[in-house]
């Protein structure tokens, strides 16, 4: 037996193409084995430092070769595919050919290089095919007297279902996994092992599972960084021992490429109702806890540690893999880029843990026949106990129902090892040659129709697929032929000559004519949903080498044509799924261009970007379930959110609505990523013909929200009149996240007493930094608001925090009007002004936040009998201008900052000039007086001066500010007239 530690490797990948046009930041480092990472918010602070067993720099210090290989320039630390391979690859083949299990898995979030390392592109293969190749090349060198036999399958899970990848027919609701009892391993029942005889016949199959995966994961709507794929090979090497019995050696080899890492937005996911029900990835957050279990008994500290193998698929599937019989390496994909680290930390953590972690390998060896015999033996032994599984007698006094129940699962436990046996010999009974010779016929069908696709594609136009995943982009390929060719749901009469499943595609969806060396495209029934580059489709048009086209909210593909190979201007020549993205991002009124951009607008756009096609599938699957829900992105001040600073920039949120009361949500991404897993989730138990998903009760409907205040609007007061110890006293708009005046808000801010007594008049400050070190205290009050609509009649309030509040001061709710009264005073006190209290009062601002009250009612009995789908085309016809400008860069609270900077200085001013005319009247008054008093005139004529220069600056000051004021709304108008400027639109999804 060999005790040994998991094995850690971690690898950096190079920066892709969007973080080196925003310039991200490098953050690893590897030096040895060595790896640090650098907080970028604190780029002072000594790097966080990690060692692992391999520590791959691939990063920069490579050449591209003109096969596209990336090979190390000499002397630079750069880590190839090769190297990686010889490293890890070759430890699995040596271990496999002594008999050991063996596993890989690749862990990090999406896009950190999983896939790259493990499977690999193009010329650039990873561990997997490298390892296969060299398993033949080694077999083929080995000794004569050994036969060997080996065997692939291919499975994938994606939400605690098995899918078969080497078979197009699975089970709906997915493979089952069951518990061998005798050997307490878990295995998937029905899964198909194919036999293979050489490295090309692994390859060809691997083609054939990643075409699979990608119908699949278009089919469902499924996100395939979503779904952890597994690669099993079984190695049987079968000699005679000195005894002259044949003996077998068998090794199973796990290559595990697992679903991407990252976390939803934690704040969001466990402020939700529902996060007890759901859970993003079951499976990856069960592994990390068998690993932080596997790790704690390994530490020795505690020694009672129970390994929750059995919560989720992926942990049942790799028992062995983790703390069992198993030589196991885990490999970290680490992402370079700044804008990462937290992520990037999360994994050099996880990889951490797994070091600790220690397995128990043994080498798998048995005298065949006595396996056969013993399997024999065993299962006639079983079956002769199946019909009289009795418990043993529990006593005169045992429950007739709990007798029952016994001997029910005893039958089940006899059932499920028979089965587990039958499976064996099964494939123990068929000799191996045979299962080659069928695998082989198989693959010669399958090889002739992918002979064909590659004959075909330099000469026929075609539709070829993008998924969000590079692997599975340039899959799928559908010819066009000559004459009409049918888009759509294959239970349409007569059936369509392209059948597509999954959201928004309608039976008879679209129709493409191919004449005259042309292919033109066109809408098939009402409703059916089709963008041409982004743009929806609403009559014919003719299609042009490298067009895009979706088909329903999922199918996307770009069109070729090798007859007309010209594409119009301006289109790239590589053309992903990013691009695509973008496209319909920017039609749909987000405009993507980054230049000049911060950190927090960049992100801010990511999250967009990722959202938007989430959105669309969450509506489609509102229309088909009937939810009367609609989702929209939206951006949103992280003040109007917070209600405090405005450093966090804008938010991106998902809003909610409901169809048939017009009550609104803000979910923030966490939730809304959380909601989205439970509704796909429900969507898939729709289709798998549960009925019970209509009929859901709504504490457990993900689409239910009880309801809550809506956030009608906001509006912001700045500080800096305090900063003077003036008071502020003003009608305030309340704008919606657009931008839009929902209404106005009365406040008043004045410095004051601490009983809240307002300042003597002649309380004056010239300058804050009088401020420090005083006592002072300021009085917020809220006077009264006036509403435009409606329905916020139900019942009005405003919250808000000021500096260092940690929870929302509030007014009480006031209901039936349209015009409440608040009444609320708060007098907030500074026993001595420290510098970042005035640091607030000259920077900072209050933002008031006006809710409306909502019900769960519904009062409009015509809308009860729409569908989802007529609501929403009715309010997308009532709000045909829903591409309003949203801004990204804070440039509204810019204006409201300098008018607010205005009335301070105006105030000043005013101030002033009163002070000036007293100082004026003293004079003439002191110019009456005698002789001894008037020495102090000059000093009086002084002091006049002094406050007469101040004014005339003051005055300057303010025409300069009230010349900007205009200049910026004159620029707002033009703007929005012609829809210039703004980083961000954004529209009805
Ligand atoms: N070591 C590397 N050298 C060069 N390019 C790399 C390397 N690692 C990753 N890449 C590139 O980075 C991109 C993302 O990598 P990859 O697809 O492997 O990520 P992933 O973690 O598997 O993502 P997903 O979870 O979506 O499958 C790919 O375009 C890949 O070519």
């Amino acid at each position: 037996m060999s005790d040994q530690g998991v094995k850690v490797a971690v690898r950096c990948r190079p920066f892709n193409q969007r973080e080196k046009d925003r310039g991200a930041k490098l953050i690893i480092d590897m030096n040895g084995a060595m790896t640090t990472i650098q907080n970028p918010e604190t780029p002072n602070e000594e790097p966080k430092k990690f060692t692992f067993d391999f520590s791959y720099w691939s990063h920069d210090g490579f050449n591209e070769k003109d096969d596209g290989y990336l090979e190390a320039v000499p002397g630079s630390k750069y880590s190839s595919q090769r190297r990686v391979f010889d490293d890890l690859g070759q430890g699995v083949l040596d271990n496999a050919f002594k008999g050991f299990n063996c596993s890989l898995f690749a862990y990090g979030q999406t896009g950190s290089g999983k896939s790259y390392s493990m499977v690999g592109y193009g010329c650039n293969k990873g561990i997997v095919p490298i390892t296969c190749d060299e398993l033949f090349k080694a077999i083929e060198a080995g000794d004569p007297a050994t036969k060997y036999e080996v065997t692939f399958s291919m499975l994938e899970i994606y939400n605690e279902q098995v899918r078969d990848l080497l078979s197009k027919d699975n089970p709906k609701g997915g493979l089952q996994v069951r518990q061998n009892p005798k050997l307490g391993l878990f295995y998937v029942v029905g899964l198909k092992k194919v036999a293979v005889g050489s490295y090309a016949e692994i390859d060809k199959r691997t083609q054939e599972g990643t075409a699979n995966r990608t119908v699949a994961s278009t089919n469902m709507n499924a996100t395939s960084s979503r779904a952890h794929t597994v690669v099993t090979i079984t190695f049987d090497q079968i000699s005679k021992n000195e005894a002259g019995e044949e003996t077998k050696k068998s090794s199973v080899i796990n290559l595990v490429d697992l679903a991407g890492s990252e976390r939803a937005d934690s704040t969001g996911a466990t402020g939700d109702r529902l996060k007890e029900g759901a859970n993003i990835n079951k499976s990856l957050s069960a592994l990390g806890n068998v690993i932080s279990a596997l790790a704690d008994l390994s530490s020795g500290g505690k020694k009672k540690v129970m390994v929750p193998y059995r919560d989720s698929v992926l942990t049942k599937l790799l028992q062995n893999a983790l703390g069992g019989n198993s030589k196991t390496v885990m490999i970290a994909a680490l992402s370079p880029a700044d804008i990462n680290y937290d992520e990037t930390l999360g994994t050099l953590r996880y990889a951490d843990r797994a070091k600790k972690i220690k397995n128990k390998a043994v080498v798998n060896e048995n005298p065949l026949d006595k396996l056969i015999r013993e399997l024999r033996e065993e299962n006639e032994k079983l079956k002769s106990q199946m019909g009289g599984a009795m418990p043993v007698a529990g006593g005169a006094g045992m429950d007739p129902g709990e007798i029952e129940r016994m001997r029910k699962e005893m039958e089940e436990e006899i059932r499920a090892q028979l089965l587990a046996n039958q499976e064996q010999m099964n494939e123990m009974d068929e000799s191996f040659e045979d299962k080659l010779k069928r695998n082989r016929e198989e693959q010669e069908a399958m090889g002739a129709a992918q002979a064909n696709t590659q004959d075909r594609k330099s000469k026929d136009p075609h539709l070829v697929n993008l998924n969000e995943d590079p692997m599975l982009s340039g899959v799928i390929f559908h010819f066009v032929e000559p004459g009409e060719m049918t888009i759509g749901r294959k239970d349409a009469t007569p059936p369509p000559m392209i059948a597509l499943t999954g959201l928004s595609i309608s039976k008879q969806h679209a129709v493409i004519t191919f004449e005259n060396s042309e292919a033109t495209v066109k809408p098939g029934e009402q409703g059916a949903k089709t963008k041409i580059n982004g743009v929806p489709l609403t009559g014919p048009t003719t299609l042009q080498h490298l067009d895009r086209v979706l088909f329903g909210s999922n199918h996307m593909y770009v069109f070729h044509n090798p007859l007309n190979p010209k594409a119009p201007e301006n289109t790239p020549t590589k053309i992903d799924w990013d691009f695509a993205q973008k496209e319909i991002a920017k039609h749909k009124g987000f405009d993507t261009a980054s230049a000049g951009m911060s950190k927090e607008q960049i992100i801010a756009q990511e999250q967009i970007l990722e959202l938007l096609p989430m959105v669309s599938e969450v509506n489609a699957i509102s229309e088909e379930l009937n939810k009367h829900r609609t989702f929209e992105v939206i951006l949103i001040s992280g003040a109007a959110m917070e209600g405090y600073g405005s450093k966090k920039g804008a938010k991106v949120v998902v809003k909610m609505k409901n169809l048939l009361n017009g009550n609104t949500w803000l979910w923030e991404r966490g939730k809304f990523m959380n909601r989205r897993y439970m509704i796909q989730e429900l969507y898939q138990r729709h289709l798998d013909g549960d009925e019970d998903v209509m009929k859901i009760p709504k504490e457990e409907d993900p689409f239910w929200e009880p309801p809550e205040d809506v956030l009608i609007g906001t509006a912001n007061v700045f500080l800096q009149s305090l900063s003077y110890a003036l008071d502020f006293d003003d009608k305030l708009s309340v704008t919606d996240y657009k931008g839009v005046e929902e209404g106005n808000l009365y406040v008043n801010i004045t410095p004051c007493s601490d009983k809240g007594k307002p300042l003597d008049e002649d309380f004056f400050v010239e300058d804050p930094q009088e401020l420090l070190g005083k006592p002072f205290h300021y009085k917020v009050t809220i006077k009264s608001a006036e509403v435009n609509k409606a329905k916020y009649s139900k019942g009005l309030h405003v919250r808000y925090k000021v500096y260092q509040d940690e929870d929302f001061t509030s007014t009480p709710v006031i209901k039936a009007t349209l015009s409440p009264e608040f009444k609320h005073h708060r007098i907030i006190t500074y026993p001595a002004v420290n510098e970042d209290q005035l640091g607030y009062f000259e920077q900072g601002c209050i933002t008031f936040q006006l809710f409306g009250v909502q019900e769960d009612s519904v009062n409009d009995n015509r809308l009860m009998k729409m569908t989802t789908k007529e609501l929403r085309q009715m309010e997308q016809l009532q709000n045909p201008g829903m591409q309003r400008r949203q801004t990204i860069s804070g440039e509204a609270s810019e204006e409201s900052k300098l008018r607010n900077e205005l009335e301070v200085l105006k105030k000043k001013f005013e101030r002033l000039e009163k002070k000036e005319k007293r100082i004026q009247d003293l004079c003439s008054e002191w110019k009456g007086k005698p002789v001894e008093e008037q020495q102090f005139e000059p000093f009086w004529r002084h002091v006049s001066a002094v406050a007469n220069s101040s004014g005339n600056k003051l005055k300057t000051r303010v025409e300069i500010l009230n010349t900007m004021l205009k200049g910026q709304k004159l620029m707002r108008a033009k703007q929005s007239s012609d829809g210039s400027g703004g980083n961000v639109r954004t529209t009805c999804v």
